[in-house]
């Protein structure tokens, strides 16, 4: 008996349909309509079809089709930093060549080019929300407004004079301000504060940002954890771990993203498996910088909720989650002498349902399910470096790159198709960026030698060769 098709907005096919949902089902031959910026069904590609009818149907051939992935952790702009200091552990990078250069250069111009680079690169790579922590948010939200992508933009809280702030009183205040403006204003945006680290953010001050963010109903991201030098500094000046620092704060029992918790003890893992806070693995940036490898199946084991992030493209150099998915499969099995620990599809769960629970997002996205949220990319098995397929999730986790996404759709609009990002014109976003690198390598040729600390426990030098 003949029915009338249901209306739906866009119907996507594929020949497997990953859905990251409780079970890790993969539908071969699916398809899922979609309806308002919703997934209204999933289902079979022929029963779809006859099902429903759609104004745009995108039924390719050779496609994966899953969850866009979530990037927990990262600095947008910073890719204008791409490639400025390398090879660093991490308190040198940050404190002699980072935090100075930030203070000569991070302004809106730079912030509104280095953020619109950044959210072509992750819509490019099938990145479909991230989580963010710099300098004028606003101008990053207005960039997330424009190019359709969801994100999480923390508004940054610090001790020492940064861009925008001469300390702690006007970057509070600011990312207060910022939070009471967003809240609620595009269902793609959500606030957040961010008190950098506890190694630049004093007790009573993280104490104010965690009572503001309960306050304003929005979570905290920070940095913790990082390295061995934060664990001395933390426990020479109060005792205790960075983690039971935050414990104190009260901040375990408030949504909190954890950026790399790279030396949590085994007491720091079961608080935080007991707690609110997610952790966001970022594997790239801790190798590089040589602070260290997360224990993350232990953490998994234990019951903490972990996502992956790139972390920002000055100590990455990228941000590309298919490197991080892949470093995470295979960089704990290596430390641990284990081959079984991170199988392909935990890889893969860190940057989809996973990390959605870590950012406290899992009812709304990180998998393809009937209520959720329209988030997915399209990956093509065309290419010969994935031929044979025999596991779609394995080649996704072991093979393939991010030039593999074709497709990129958030909240039901397609931001890319056949591999063309539609919501930013590249040939503009590369001139502006150029604009700006200009004036960063006329900087650096006038500064011979990065900016000293001018002592043990010195204050970062943000703004030591401004004016
Ligand atoms: C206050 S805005 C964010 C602040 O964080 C700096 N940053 C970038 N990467 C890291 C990292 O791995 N650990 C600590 N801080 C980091 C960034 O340069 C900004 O100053
Ligand atoms: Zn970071």
């Amino acid at each position: 008996e003949e029915t009338t098709p249901k209306m739906a907005d866009t119907i996507v096919t594929a020949k497997y349909v990953i859905t990251m949902d409780e079970g890790n089902s993969v539908l071969k031959d699916g398809a899922v309509a979609i309806s308002n910026g919703v997934i209204m069904a999933v289902g079979l590609r022929d029963e779809i079809l006859k099902s429903y009818d759609a104004a745009e149907i995108i039924d390719d051939d050779n496609m994966a089709l899953l969850p866009g992935l979530i990037n927990g952790h990262t600095h947008s702009a910073m890719v204008l930093f791409r490639g400025l200091a390398d090879d660093l552990d991490l308190m040198t990078w940050l404190q002699n060549y980072i935090f100075p250069a930030e203070g000569r250069y991070v302004d809106e111009d730079l912030i509104r080019a280095g953020a619109s680079l950044a959210c072509y690169e992750m819509i490019r790579g099938g990145t479909t929300t991230f989580v963010d922590m710099y300098f004028y948010p606003d101008v990053i939200a207005s960039v997330v407004e424009e190019c359709g992508l969801r994100a999480i933009i923390a508004a940054p809280m610090i001790d020492y004079p940064s861009p925008g702030f001469t300390g702690w009183d006007d970057s509070f205040q600011a990312g207060v301000d910022f939070a009471r403006r967003w809240h609620g204003k595009n269902s793609r945006i959500s606030p957040a504060l961010a008190p950098h680290a506890p190694y630049t953010v004093s007790f009573d001050h993280l104490k104010a940002a965690f009572t503001a963010a309960r306050e304003l109903d929005v979570p905290i991201s920070i940095h913790l954890a990082e390295d061995k030098a934060e664990v001395s500094t933390i426990s020479e000046q109060y005792g205790t771990t960075s983690v039971q620092l935050l414990s104190r704060v009260g901040m375990l029992n408030q949504p909190t993203i954890a950026a790399h918790v790279v030396w949590p003890t085994p007491t720091d893992i079961a608080m935080l498996a007991r707690s609110q806070v997610g952790v966001i693995h970022n594997p790239t940036s801790n190798l590089k910088t040589a602070a260290g490898v997360s224990p993350v199946p232990q953490m998994l084991k234990a019951g903490v909720k972990v996502g992956l992030g790139t972390d920002g493209a000055a100590s990455n150099n990228d941000l590309d989650m298919w490197e991080e998915i892949r470093l995470a499969a295979l960089i704990h099995k290596g430390v641990n002498l284990d081959p079984t620990l991170m199988p392909a599809i935990d890889a893969l769960g860190l940057a989809t349902s996973g990390g959605a629970k870590a950012i406290d997002k899992a009812d709304t996205i990180g998998s393809i399910k009937v209520g959720m949220q329209a988030d997915m990319i399209q990956v093509s098995l065309d290419s010969p470096r994935l031929s044979p397929l025999y596991d779609v999730v394995s080649h996704l986790v072991y093979a393939a790159t991010s030039q593999d996404v074709v497709t990129t759709i958030v909240d039901g609009q397609v931001l890319m198709r056949h591999g063309v990002v539609k919501t930013l014109d590249a040939e503009k976003v590369k001139a502006d960026v150029e604009v700006i690198a200009e004036k960063i390598r006329a900087g650096q040729s006038a500064v011979s030698s990065p900016t000293p600390l001018s002592g043990d426990g010195a204050a970062p030098e943000y703004n030591s060769n401004l004016n």
